[in-house]
């Protein structure tokens, strides 16, 4: 079910605006790849690249190429709906539907792709909240709204929600920053585990989070305020934190700037 990924010569604008310039990177099937970086750099815009959201902003586009097992998601005959059912995405603020009850928030999707059989979505449900380990929390009050449970178990329920639909790759935008030191652990640990399954991608402000969960990582900067952000080196994680290869990179891990 993991895709590879591959970037080549991204750039992509806010109208007249180059926010990031000739990223090229590739990403492998079932491996966690950490985006890192100082703010403004463009790590959410690159990440929005890879599921086509970026251009839903008026005036943004993207150039280049972006291809997942070979298929170019910006091809003019591709399906923007399947790619982005193929890419799912977790965002910076737990965001369950906030009048829906647990169940409903996980099946949300499903529903969305036409499944009603009760027995499936039952299934599906089970599925995606033990894979995010949120089953046992909430098995005896799936009917209730998904905007009750704390914070870290509404991040692990958007999982839950973006896993339900079987996405090939999942883009995590700062998943725990919102979030306590145990919760972040717990989703920490479930990245471990579904990198069995799936290919994620996380920007992360956090070096100790990168070097945990990050089988890759990926620094980008700028050289100045109005620049375009680009990609400075990209390699093991284990290499990045222990021996980098470039200056920038050295000094950004170590505090020195950004
Ligand atoms: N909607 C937008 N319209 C115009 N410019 C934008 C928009 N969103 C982001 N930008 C600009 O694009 C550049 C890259 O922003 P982006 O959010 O991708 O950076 P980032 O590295 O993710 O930052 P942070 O770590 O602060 O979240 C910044 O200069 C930012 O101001």
């Amino acid at each position: 079910m993991a895709k590879r990924i591959e970037a080549s010569g991204v750039t992509a604008y806010y109208g007249a605006f180059k926010a990031i310039e000739n990223i090229n990177l590739t990403v492998e099937p079932k491996t966690v790849t950490a985006l890192i970086g100082p703010s403004g750099c463009g790590k959410s815009t690159f990440l929005r690249s890879i599921n086509r959201m970026h251009e839903v902003l008026p005036g943004a586009r993207v150039e280049g190429s972006l291809t997942i097992d070979d298929q170019d998601i910006y091809d003019r005959d591709v399906d923007v709906t399947a790619v982005r059912r193929m890419i799912g995405m977790v965002f910076q603020r737990p965001n369950p539907f906030p009048t829906m009850s647990i169940f409903e928030n996980v099946v949300a999707g499903l529903r969305l792709n036409g499944v009603r059989r009760k027995s499936i979505l039952e299934e599906a449900a089970e599925k995606a909240l033990r894979s995010a380990n949120l089953w046992d929390e909430v098995k005896d009050r799936l009917g209730k709204p998904g905007a009750g449970l704390s914070g870290g178990q509404q991040q692990r329920l958007c999982i839950a929600r973006t896993i339900a639909v079987e996405p090939q790759v999942v883009l995590m935008d700062e998943p725990c920053s919102a979030l306590d030191p145990i919760s972040t652990l717990a989703i920490e640990d479930l990245m471990f585990q579904l990198k069995d399954k799936f290919t994620i991608i996380i920007v992360t402000h956090n070096m100790q989070q990168a070097a945990r969960v990050s089988d890759r990582t990926a620094f980008f900067s700028i050289e100045k305020t109005g620049d375009p952000g680009r990609l400075i080196e990209y390699d093991n994680t284990q290499k990045i934190f222990s021996n980098p290869g470039v200056k920038k990179t050295e000094d950004y891990i170590t505090g020195r700037f950004g």
